[in-house]
């Protein structure tokens, strides 16, 4: 059962990239708004070159974009305006305190500095970051920064958070709270988009879950909705998507 009673945060159409050779050709994708969309797919798939295009970072060759109805080629500063991307690994100025760097960040979305003030206060306490708000960030652990990244990303309050493998290298604790963290950020309304190889992250934390290879959408739906069409039923994600990703996959 698709749902799409609620408005796209997201619908690709036709989406080609090729580097030396075709990557992406002739993806299409919908995404619901207020969900947590779990994109898969086998390594070099194309699902860091897909949200690349979807945050204006790379250039499609072909096909189109659109975030909450905004065209994200013909409008790229309207699209940019209400998405936040979170790369694996994300770039921090860390002679910067976390306080600092969120006003630099409000400063190129030239945001009043201050509503970014308060909304600075409101994301360093709702990431248990605030304690910590005025100490350098090149002493912090890689959760502690990637919860910076997150601050960063919010702080222009975007409506579609996309973040590529939130949770590479992170303990069990931390990757908690980043999964508690996308989840409330879900439960407020946002609609957040994760790579992962962390096929149980998916498994439990997905809304939804699309599986791209060979350039296009080879699958897309909730677990059971995945397990249906691999004939898995009963089994795990890993089978499902083991299934779905072999080269006698089921055809989309
Ligand atoms: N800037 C680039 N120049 C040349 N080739 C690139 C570039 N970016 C990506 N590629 C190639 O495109 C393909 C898809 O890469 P991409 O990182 O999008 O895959 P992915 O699904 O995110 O993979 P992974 O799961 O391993 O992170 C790979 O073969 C990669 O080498």
């Amino acid at each position: 059962m698709s749902d799409f009673s609620s408005p796209l945060a997201l619908r690709i159409r036709g989406l080609a990239k090729a580097f030396d050779k075709p990557v992406i050709a002739g993806l299409d994708l919908d995404i619901a708004a207020g969900q947590l969309y779990a994109l898969l797919g086998p390594n070099g798939a194309g699902k860091t070159t897909t949200l690349r295009m979807v945050a204006g970072l790379a250039k499609p060759d072909a096909g189109s974009i659109e975030i909450f109805g905004v065209d994200a080629r013909r409008d790229p500063l309207g699209a940019k305006a209400i998405t936040a991307w979170l790369p694996d690994e994300p770039m921090l100025y860390d002679k910067l305190s976390p306080l600092e760097y969120l006003a630099f960040v409000a400063g190129l979305w030239r945001m009043d500095p201050a509503h970014a003030a308060q909304e600075a206060d409101r994301l360093l306490h709702w990431l248990d970051l605030w304690e910590q708000r005025d100490t350098r960030c090149e002493g912090f652990s890689r959760g502690m920064q990637q919860k910076v990244a997150l601050a960063g990303a919010l702080i222009h309050d975007p409506k579609l958070l996309i973040l590529d493998e939130p949770l590479t290298g992170l303990d069990a604790s931390m990757a908690r709270s980043v999964k508690d963290a996308l989840r409330s950020a879900v439960d407020a309304g946002k609609t957040v988009i994760v790579t992962t190889h962390i096929l149980e992250v998916a498994e439990r934390m997905a809304d939804r879950i699309g599986i791209i290879g060979g350039g296009k959408l080879l699958a897309a739906g909730t677990l059971d909705e995945l397990r249906d069409r691999a004939g898995t039923e009963g089994m795990t994600l890993e089978d499902t998507f083991i299934r779905l990703t072999t080269p006698d996959a089921v055809a989309a």
